[in-house]
């Protein structure tokens, strides 16, 4: 099966979320920072229910999208955090800034929600990787995308 991916398609954006969670887990493991961080994620749930209702997007459908992506960004995160633990030769020398990496996350959530009111509501399929690091969470990325969902300003909540 052959999945087409254009420059910042939904799946596009989708990827380079979670190619940028490996750098965060590098930013964090070097600074020795836990993986998970409630606060941050609710704050931006908060912002992308927001941006949602601008958009005509069902906020509810937007903060599953979104959760789904800070599960898959954490999953990443946790193995490489296991992997790094287990094989100290491997550990990333410097870890990038993490406020610099937050700030690409938080332009890529406003594209992809664009992208997500902008989308044909047919159900999604993560596409095959030959990353084993990113096959499951790119599974976890799609939970939401994988369901029927309704069509934008279809949300019965209007007007
Ligand atoms: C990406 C991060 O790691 C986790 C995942 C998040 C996300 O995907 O948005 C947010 C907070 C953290 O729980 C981060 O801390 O910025």
């Amino acid at each position: 099966m052959c999945t087409t991916v254009t420059a910042d398609s939904l799946p596009e954006l989708i990827l380079r979320r979670l190619v940028i969670s490996e750098q965060v887990a590098a930013a964090k493991f070097g600074a020795g920072r836990p993986v998970d961080d409630p606060v941050r994620e609710e704050r931006e749930l908060a912002r992308v229910r927001a941006l949602a209702r601008d958009l005509g997007l069902d906020p509810d459908l937007a903060a599953d999208f979104l959760s789904d992506q800070i599960a898959a960004s954490k999953q990443v995160q946790h193995r490489l955090f296991a992997r790094w633990t287990a094989h100290p030769d491997e550990r990333p020398s410097a870890g990038p800034d993490l406020s610099v990496l937050r700030a690409e996350l938080d332009g890529l959530t406003v594209a992809l929600l664009d992208r997500l009111a902008a989308s044909v509501p047919e159900p999604l399929t993560p596409p095959e990787t030959p990353h084993e690091l990113t096959q499951e969470p790119l599974r976890t990325a799609y939970r939401t995308l994988a369901r029927q969902r309704p069509a934008p300003g279809a949300s019965g909540n209007g007007p």
